[in-house]
C-alpha cells in the first residue's frame, strides 16, 4: 500500500503577517495526482509558494516522507519539489536544451559541469514531452504553449518526488492541453506525486484521482474527484449553478442554466 509522501498539517499561509489561507490540511500519496480548485484569489498560488519554501508558513507544518521541511535548504527542496509556475516568462535566449538542463542545477554541484547522466535525463524528458525537435531553438523564440512544455520538462529534469503545477494548461491550445493532462496521468502512474491547480473541473476529472476545493483560503472539501466535485460543491465553490455530466466515458462540468434557444456563453 502506498503511504503519504506529503503531509500538510494545519497550515496558515500568506504574505508578511497577512494570512491568505488558514488551517489547511491534506496529504498526498506517492503516485497520486491531486487537483486543487478554487475561485480567483482563493489562495492556490500562495499555498503552492508556501509548499515550495518561497514563502514561510505562518503556522502549521509541512512534511515530506515524514520529515519536517522547515529547515531544508533550497537544494533539498528542489530535489523533492518541481515547480511549474503560472505563465513563466522567457527573458534569456538560452536554447530549449539549456533551459531544461537548468532543472539539473540541484543535482549537479554548483561548480560542476553536467555529466553524461544529466544529459541523458534532459534528452529523456525532452522526448517524453514531445519537444526533442525544439532542443536547439532559442527559448525566447518559441510559442507560449511550447514554452510551457519546456517549463514542465525543466521541472521533470529535477527528478522531483512531487511535481507542483500552477494552472499548467493556461496558455496551451486544446491539443497541448490534452498532451499535458495525459502526461500528468502518466507521471502519476509512474510513481510521481502531482499537485495541480486548475480552473477547469473537467481537467480534475480527466487526470486527478483526488481533488481539493479551496475557498477563501480554506479547504472546504477534499476526497476522490468523482465524490468531491458534485453539482452542489461546484455550484457553491464558483457561486453559479453548475452540473456534472457524463458523456462517452468523460465527465464534464457545465452551467446548469441555459436559456432556451441560445448558448450559455
Ligand atoms: N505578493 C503578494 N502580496 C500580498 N498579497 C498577495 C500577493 N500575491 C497575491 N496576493 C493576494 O493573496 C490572495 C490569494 O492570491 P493567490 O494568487 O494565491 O490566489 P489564486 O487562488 O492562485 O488566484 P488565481 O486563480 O486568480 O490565480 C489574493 O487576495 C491576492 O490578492
Amino acid at each position: 500500500m502506498s503511504t503519504d509522501l506529503l503531509q500538510v498539517e494545519a497550515l496558515d499561509f500568506g504574505y508578511g503577517r497577512k494570512a491568505v489561507g488558514k488551517g489547511v490540511s491534506f496529504t498526498c500519496r506517492e503516485g497520486e495526482a491531486l487537483a486543487l480548485l478554487g475561485p480567483n484569489g482563493s489562495g492556490k498560488t500562495t499555498l503552492f509558494k508556501t509548499l515550495l519554501g518561497l514563502l514561510p508558513p505562518l503556522a502549521g507544518r509541512i512534511r515530506v516522507a515524514g520529515e519536517d521541511i522547515r529547515d531544508w535548504s533550497a537544494a533539498q527542496r528542489a530535489r523533492s519539489f518541481g515547480y511549474v509556475p503560472q505563465a513563466a516568462p522567457g527573458y534569456f535566449a538560452f536554447s530549449v536544451y539549456e533551459a531544461v538542463m537548468m532543472g539539473r542545477t540541484a543535482r549537479i554541484g554548483t561548480f560542476s559541469a553536467p555529466a553524461a547522466r544529466d544529459r541523458q535525463v534532459v534528452e529523456r524528458v525532452l522526448d517524453e514531452m514531445g519537444i526533442a525537435q525544439l532542443a536547439e531553438r532559442a527559448y525566447t523564440e518559441i510559442s507560449g504553449g511550447e514554452r510551457q512544455l519546456v517549463v514542465i520538462a525543466r521541472a521533470l529534469a529535477q527528478e522531483p518526488r512531487i511535481l507542483v503545477l500552477d494552472e499548467p494548461t493556461a496558455s496551451l491550445d486544446f491539443g497541448n492541453q490534452v498532451l499535458v493532462l495525459e502526461t500528468i496521468r502518466r507521471l502519476a502512474a509512474s510513481g510521481l506525486t502531482v499537485i495541480l491547480s486548475t480552473h477547469h473541473p473537467d481537467q480534475a476529472f480527466a487526470c486527478a484521482e483526488r481533488s481539493a476545493l479551496l475557498k477563501d483560503g480554506r479547504v472546504v472539501a477534499i476526497g476522490a474527484t468523482g465524490e468531491t466535485l458534485t453539482d452542489e460543491s461546484l455550484s457553491a465553490l464558483y457561486g453559479t449553478p453548475l452540473t456534472v455530466r457524463h458523456i462517452d466515458g468523460w465527465t464534464s462540468c457545465v452551467p446548469a442554466t441555459r436559456r432556451s434557444g441560445s448558448h450559455a456563453f
